[in-house]
């Protein structure tokens, strides 16, 4: 196939030379034509100049059409030989001489004229609006012949002066057919290797763009399109004000590590990870299943309607002396949150920073996923590196002695931050005393919801509100003897688990009110048996005699863990067994989970 090629040649005999070299061309197509600058733009436009691979054309012309066509323009450059030429036809030249030309060729011309030491005024055109400006000029100063581009010699002609063009020669016009084949094969090149790149980031099951923290979109690929279900010639990526605005907080940690946010589109949630890419722009990827991190340690941006401690559903003793203990630690720059988990400890944290001195600060959800020297050297940086956030950090009970020794030697006490250790079970009982001590004074309990039952029906209440609306229902309450059912669980998975239960029944029931019959269906479908676990109590515990052993095993393990306070000895001495065969054991059985 052969390299199209449009030469607008900017005077006739140009393009009388150009006709004549076409033919000795093999690899190229050439389509000759003639206009002069403006006009030049006109004949492209009129043949359709996006049919060509390349054009070419000369100076000021060459310049106009780069600027108005999408292709790549060579130029017909002015060689020494054409300089020579023009200078030896005028040298003899009784007349005054001036030089009225674009920049490009007064260079050429005055390097060559100084090495043959003939001297010729000259002004050099800035804009082509200057020429007749600098012709009248050159006239009064006496000039009889001007030498220059082909726009000066019209000019210089239509004012009586006489005009000579520096032409390009057979050489120079050779020498841009030769740099049209060489662009042509660099532009294949990498044109071909972009369509590869580009197949292989749409056939990535991922969506990626490349984003500035203004919202400007500047690539995507097309799984990104359709997961953010946007069009193709959108330029700005659809996150709201309120994220920008956090990611632009949190940019000096993005530079050396990833951060995850969720953002749901027509109802799906979508998984983001966003890191510094280059050039103050942002590679951000989604993902609209659930992508199981690898990472030993994540963090992720986390936004939350919660601004207050009154939004804290909850009337019980125990919910009110939270909060108070909460009011009084909201301005700690070091603290520590312990509970169950689904207990409500990221919403007490979210209550806490709305009422604090943090309360611009986004909240960054640091977990340890796998306790490894990655994950303790990427604590550590954020630890020592971030500022005007709030650090919620869980997992680091997972860390061993020396690394949690390791992390009261930082300064946790920054300017303007919070760091909150997050626990399920009493640090007390789990942590080296060192890393304790450091914030233990400090120190918030969540209680579990089966020590707070009185609260459960406003949890249930605000759930069905939030339900009706996500699913269309009109449920309006709930029957007491499915509330006292509910009550009597015993909410392994506390306010999370209720949430979960509750989206069941709406998706359940059909009527007005949740009934006993329809609790008690949607707890038998349930993963948990909920039936069994109410009427065994403390002491027994409901055995599915289909699981694994290692399961059953586990369940135990579990819920004697459970009653004491998830205290591993006296679990260990009430299953009669040792504290490091405990330990072994729920790490066996994490691991085949994991695997
Ligand atoms: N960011 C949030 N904004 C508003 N409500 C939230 C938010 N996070 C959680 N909730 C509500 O609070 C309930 C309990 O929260 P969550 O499960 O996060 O508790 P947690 O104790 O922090 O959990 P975990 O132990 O898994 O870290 C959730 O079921 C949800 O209804």
């Amino acid at each position: 196939m052969k390299i199209k090629v449009l030469l607008i040649a900017p005077y006739s005999g140009l393009k009388e030379l150009a006709l004549r070299l076409t033919k000795e061309q093999d690899e190229l197509e050439i389509t000759v034509r003639e206009g002069d600058l403006e006009e030049a733009v006109a004949v492209a436009n009129e043949i359709g100049s996006e049919q060509f691979d390349i054009v070419i054309s000369r100076g000021g012309t060459a310049k106009l059409l780069r600027e108005n066509l999408g292709q790549p323009v060579i130029e017909i450059p002015l060689s020494g030989y054409d300089i020579l030429r023009t200078l030896t036809l005028i040298k003899d030249y009784k007349g005054k001489v001036e030089m009225v030309a674009f920049p490009n060729i007064c260079q050429g011309v005055n390097a060559v004229s100084n090495l043959l030491d003939i001297h010729i005024p000259y002004s050099v055109i800035e804009h082509s609006g200057d020429v007749e400006r600098l012709i009248l000029e050159a006239k009064a100063k006496g000039a009889k012949l001007i030498v220059g581009d082909t726009v000066t010699i019209k000019v210089a002609k239509r004012h009586g002066l006489q005009g000579i063009l520096f032409t390009s020669g057979r050489e120079s016009i050779l020498e841009a057919f030769q740099q049209a084949r060489q662009l042509y094969l660099v532009l294949h090149k990498y044109e071909n290797r972009g369509n590869m790149l580009e197949k292989i980031m749409d056939q990535s099951g991922e969506g990626v763009a490349v984003i500035s923290l203004n919202g400007e979109l500047h690539y995507c690929n097309t799984p990104f399109l359709k997961m953010w279900h946007i069009a193709d010639d959108v330029t700005t990526v659809p996150l709201s004000s309120g994220t920008l605005s956090g990611l632009k907080a949190l940019k000096h940690i993005m530079a050396f590590q990833t951060i995850a946010f969720r953002k749901v589109v027509q109802g799906r949630e979508l998984h983001c990870q966003i890191r510094y890419f280059d050039d103050e722009k942002y590679l951000l990827k989604t993902d609209d299943t659930f992508n199981k991190e690898s990472k030993d340690l994540t963090v992720e941006y986390l936004r939350s309607s919660i601004h207050s401690f009154t939004q804290i559903p909850g009337t019980s003793v125990a919910i009110r002396k939270v909060i108070n203990q909460a009011r009084k630690l909201k301005n700690e720059g070091l603290m520590a949150i312990y509970g169950e988990k689904g207990v409500e400890k990221k919403p007490i944290a979210f209550a806490m920073r709305g009422e604090s001195v943090f309360h611009n600060c986004p909240f960054l959800v640091v977990t340890i996923t796998h306790p490894s020297d990655n994950a303790y050297n990427a604590l550590k940086k954020l630890l020592e590196k971030s500022k005007g956030v709030i650090l919620y950090i869980r997992g680091t009970h997972r860390l061993d002695p020396v690394q949690q020794r390791g992390l009261t030697m930082l300064n946790q006490h920054q300017e303007n931050r919070q760091v909150i250790y997050a626990f399920y079970a009493d640090p007390k009982s789990t942590l080296e005393p060192e890393f304790l001590k450091i914030f233990s004074t400090r120190l918030l309990h969540i209680p579990p919801l089966r020590e707070r039952t009185e609260d459960l029906g406003e949890h249930i209440r605000l759930f069905i509100g939030q339900f009706n609306e996500k699913y269309g229902k009109q449920v309006a309450g709930i029957h007491s003897d499915a509330l006292e059912l509910l009550s009597t669980s015993i909410w392994k998975g506390n306010v999370q688990e209720c949430e979960s239960i509750v989206e069941r029944l709406i998706q359940h029931v059909n009527g007005e009110y949740i009934h006993l019959t329809d609790v008690e269906q949607v707890l038998a479908d349930s993963t948990i048996n909920y039936k069994s676990a109410v009427i065994s109590g403390e002491r027994t515990i409901p055995i599915d005699i289909n699981k694994p052993l290692e399961d059953i095993e586990n369940q135990i393990i579990m819920r004697i863990l459970e009653l004491e306070n998830m205290n591993q000895t006296k679990t260990a001495e009430r299953l009669g067994i040792t504290r490091a065969t405990l330990w072994r054991k729920l790490k066996k059985y994490e691991q085949s989970q994991r695997g």
